[in-house]
């Protein structure tokens, strides 16, 4: 069924596991999402970012947001976990309208690069509108940039969560879930040192806010895909994600909604290059993405059993 989000990381955050939220920008990694919900039993967050909405819509958001909400809810209607449409980074304000307008379960209103006082003030309009129409909101407090060993701490302040503000911030505005900034950036290329997160200030921020929290840049980029790809032909040199023991523990402390977008990729792009490098006489559509939507769909598998959401729909 297709259900709010907030009911699935209510659930997630009272019981102590976390659910990946899976960016798609096509019909293939819906596929490949739903298939790996349905063989592990799991709750299925699939999100979109503003640019997959313009993307899939060729260039008109309307069109775009009203497409994912229709394959999302076909699909989600069809089948036994429950499935959650939610905007990934929403910055603008028309296209969050549109989202929550679609139909989408949860938008994202990600004003962290503000001032705190301008981000609670977006943040707040944001909830006020979307909780008059039943859907939740994710905000976003700190930047997303790598924590470096040798960044004077002033720098990490800047930077990371205060924990303190994220009381105040989460009282002020009743924004349902929050994404503390501790450390992860997005992409492929995440630590230039050992991979580093800042497990005092998550704990302080699950402990004053009591909400489920949501980890940004979490790809772990897995060493074997990203050899596979290289071995036809791809340059990923110096990709580095985030482990998977410093996630678990991130799930220990109060992450419960995972957003893994990169790995997606990297997996996709690893099928796609291996099976059209030995299958040069294939031309079907149906037939030259199999590879690609089996990697991706079992790298999910793998992040639900390892966030503890397998068997948790
Ligand atoms: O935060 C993400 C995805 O991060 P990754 O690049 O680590 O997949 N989406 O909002
Ligand atoms: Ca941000
Ligand atoms: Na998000
Ligand atoms: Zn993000």
């Amino acid at each position: 069924p297709y259900v709010n989000t907030k009911d699935i990381l209510e659930k997630a955050s009272k019981e102590g596991y976390a659910v990946p939220a899976l960016n798609i920008n096509n019909l293939e990694f819906l596929h490949a999402i739903i298939d790996a919900g349905i063989e592990e039993n799991a709750p299925i967050i699939i999100e979109t970012s503003e640019g997959a909405i313009k993307y899939a819509g060729n260039g008109d958001i309307r069109r775009g947001a009203q497409l994912f909400v229709s394959m999302v809810r076909a699909f989600a209607n069809t089948v036994p976990v429950p499935v959650a449409l939610h905007l990934d980074h929403g910055k603008h304000f028309n296209i969050i309208m549109e989202a929550i307008k679609a139909g989408y379960s949860s938008v994202m209103i990600d004003a962290s690069e503000y001032p705190f006082e301008k981000n609670l003030e977006e943040t707040k309009k944001i909830v006020e509108i979307a909780h008059s129409v039943g859907v939740s909101v994710e905000a976003e407090l700190g930047r997303l940039v790598g924590i470096e060993d040798n960044v004077v701490v002033a720098e990490h302040e800047a930077v990371l969560v205060d924990p303190n503000e994220a009381k105040e911030f989460v009282e002020n505005t009743g924004v349902d879930f929050l994404a503390p900034a501790i450390g992860t950036s997005h992409g492929a290329f995440k630590f230039k040192g050992e991979a580093k997160l800042d497990f005092d200030r998550l704990k302080k921020v699950k402990e004053l806010t009591g909400i489920p929290l949501v980890l940004h840049g979490a790809s772990s980029v897995p060493e074997d895909i990203v050899k596979l790809a290289e071995s036809y032909g791809a340059n990923f040199k110096g990709a580095k994600g985030v482990p998977s023991d410093i996630l678990k523990k991130a799930v220990k402390f109060g992450i419960n909604k995972v957003n893994t977008d990169t790995d997606l990729r990297m997996a996709y792009v690893a099928g796609l290059r291996e099976f059209l490098t030995n299958n040069p006489g294939e031309f079907d559509p149906r037939k030259y993405f199999k590879t690609a939507k089996e990697y991706v769909k079992e790298v999910i598998k793998a992040r639900m059993r390892l966030l503890g959401c397998s068997n948790k729909a």
